[in-house]
Parts: structure tokens; C-alpha cells; sequence
């Protein structure tokens, strides 16, 4: 059964913050193409034979399609998820966002998020408002609801994505298709829970991941690119990022860890001028560790002092870096390593 709270203390219990994404989508005319065209207030309301409308407190947070997330928005939404959640009238929080970059923001949270046991449920949809197939109010609806289950609260899970009636954790799960109604996989880790019509089947333990501590204010925005390994990467091939001073890239390279011969010699390059590198694998599971010998082995890139990244994929390496690498007081060179992953390392 749906939980469903008297409003009689004016305090709302569940808050939907409303960023953008296709789930909020129509057709422009003059653009050619769909941009985010319906309010937070309208799609709330298009759900209120659903849902009790009294528990709910709207925060039209953003009107954007997902492409457009940087740090600045991955920063003052985490700050706004933790502020609403440290209220004692909060039952749990509800993120509608665009599924490009939805995995991304799910981890950042995942990172930065003190919460043992309110959810934080980020959901969106794949079709337009317009569309007959339109998977955005079943999919809000199942946020709400799991928000609004107690044994959600008692599994304590903090941030996931329902998409679809399947509850992923940030960990795990990775958009892998396009178009399909039902885009998100936790590939072989598997869903963290399903919905059914009125309850939730729990399938797996969430993981817990060391939580980053957000600076007081955003000084600096600092960008950590991302480079493929790839046959005929050249020696050359940092150089851009050398001379515009970046501090960091993220290197996915093949299998556990290793590289072609030149792309060691562009990444001994780039240490040499100070760049912070970490090594995060192309596969899908499995991480990096350092086994194989020569010039471009992953001990190779172990012994010029790389950053090997664990578990983590390319989008998570890259949060993690940005909220390591962005505060000063996390740059022990001894501790860093514990970051970069998704267990909570001894
Ligand atoms: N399905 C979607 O939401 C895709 C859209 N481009 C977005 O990420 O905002």
C-alpha cells in the first residue's frame, strides 16, 4: 500500500526536484526537434489520480536535456539533495532527469550523499510527453511509490534509478541503448530491486562506496578528459592537454590496465609535466591491476605513478576526480587511492 501522509503539519514528505530530460520533451517547431517544454507543475499533476499531490513538495530545479550537466550542476544539486535530506520532515527525494547523463549524476550523488537511510530515487523517460508510448508518468509514479514503501527506508539503500519497474544501483548501472523504453542494465551485478504492482521485490544488497566530502563552495571547476586507448595512439597524442595545463585525464585502457607503446610514452609525458593520470579498464567488469610486464604493461604505467582506478568506469573515474582533484585537503598522495573505487577499501 502507498503510504500516504496528512499534509495537516504543512510539511511536505517527499520532494521532487525536477531537472529536464525527454520525460519533460515536445516537439519545437522552430528548432526542429524536442527541448523541455513541460513544467515540474504540470507533470506532477498529470500523476495525481496516483499519487496523494499533499506529500509532495516540487522543486523545479532545472529545464534542461541532460546533455548539458557540468559540475555546477552536479555540485548544487548534491548540496540540494543533502540540505533536504538532513530535514527531519523528509521521508525521501525524487530526481527527474534526462537519461544521457542520468547514470553520471547517480554516481556523483552516490559519492557525495550522506544518507544511510533516505532514498534519493532519480528517474526519467524515454519517449516525449507526446508520444503514445509516453513511459514518463509510470515511471515517476514508481519513483514516488518507492520513495513512499517503509521497507525502502528500513534497506537503506541512498541513491538509486527506477526506470522501467527496475531499481538500479549507481554502481552498477550503465545506459546501453538509445532508444529502448527500458535503456538502463546493471549487466551481471543485477538490479538491485523490481517493481511490483503495489510492492517492491529486493533482489540485491546495495554497494556502499566512501562518501567525498563537497567543498564548502565551488572555487574552481576543474575538467578531467577522457582518452581511449586505441591502436595507433602516438607519442603526441597529450600533448594538447600538457600545454593547456590540465591536471588530470582519465586513460581507459585495454583489458587490466595496459597500452600501446606510444600512448606509455604520451602518458610518462604527461606525469613529467605534472598531469594526474588514472587508469580505468574498457571492460565492462573486472577493473585494473598490475600483472602484465614491458613498455605500456599495466606495471608499467603502476611504476610511472598512475592512478589505478579499481573497479570504477570511465564517468565514475571522472567524478572521482573531480571531487578529489578539486579539493585540496583530499590530495594526500598516500590516501588517494582510496577513492578510486567503488568498495570502501581498509
Ligand atoms: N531520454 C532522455 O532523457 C534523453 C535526453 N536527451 C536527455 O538526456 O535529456
Amino acid at each position: 500500500m502507498l503510504r500516504r501522509f496528512s499534509s495537516q503539519s504543512g510539511n511536505a514528505r517527499i520532494i521532487v526536484i525536477t531537472t529536464g530530460g525527454t520525460i519533460v520533451q515536445k516537439f519545437d517547431k522552430d528548432l526542429g526537434g524536442y527541448v523541455p517544454k513541460t513544467s515540474g507543475k504540470e507533470l506532477i499533476e498529470s500523476i495525481s489520480s496516483e499519487i496523494n499531490l499533499e506529500t509532495i513538495e516540487l522543486i523545479e530545479f532545472a529545464m534542461i536535456d541532460s546533455r548539458a550537466v557540468d559540475l555546477k550542476f552536479l555540485y548544487n544539486l548534491s548540496k540540494l539533495v543533502q540540505q533536504k535530506i538532513d530535514d527531519n520532515f523528509v521521508d525521501g527525494i525524487v530526481i527527474i532527469h534526462g537519461t544521457d547523463t542520468m547514470e553520471i549524476t547517480a554516481y556523483f550523488l552516490h559519492r557525495t550523499i550522506n544518507s544511510p537511510k533516505k532514498p534519493v530515487v532519480i528517474t526519467g523517460a524515454m519517449r516525449v510527453v507526446t508520444n503514445s508510448d509516453y513511459d514518463g508518468k509510470a515511471n515517476i509514479t514508481n519513483a514516488i511509490k518507492q520513495v513512499s514503501y517503509p521497507e525502502t527506508v528500513l534497506h537503506g539503500h541512498g541513491v538509486s534509478i527506477n526506470f522501467a519497474g527496475k531499481i538500479h544501483s549507481p554502481v552498477n548501472v550503465h545506459k546501453e541503448h538509445s532508444f529502448a523504453i527500458d535503456p538502463f542494465s546493471s549487466g551481471s551485478f543485477g538490479l538491485i530491486g523490481m517493481m511490483h504492482t503495489s510492492r517492491i521485490d529486493w533482489l540485491n544488497n546495495p554497494k556502499k562506496s566512501l562518501v567525498i566530502p563537497l567543498p564548502d563552495k565551488l572555487e574552481k571547476v576543474i575538467s578531467v578528459p577522457i582518452i581511449h586507448a586505441f591502436p595507433g595512439a602516438c607519442t603526441d597524442l597529450l600533448d594538447g592537454f600538457i600545454q593547456n595545463k590540465y591536471q588530470a585525464l582519465i586513460v581507459v585502457a585495454y583489458g587490466s590496465g595496459n597500452v600501446n607503446n606510444n600512448m606509455y610514452y604520451a602518458i610518462k609525458k604527461a606525469t613529467e609535466h605534472g598531469i594526474r593520470i588514472v587508469l580505468v579498464t574498457n571492460c565492462k567488469y573486472g577493473g585494473v591491476y598490475a600483472e602484465y610486464g614491458g613498455i605500456g604493461g599495466n606495471q608499467s604505467l603502476r611504476d610511472l605513478g598512475v592512478i589505478m582506478a579499481d573497479d570504477l568506469n570511465p564517468y565514475q573515474a571522472m567524478v572521482v576526480a573531480t571531487l578529489v582533484f578539486h579539493n585540496e585537503k583530499l590530495l594526500d598522495k598516500n590516501e588517494l587511492s582510496k577513492y578510486f573505487s567503488n568498495k570502501i577499501l581498509d
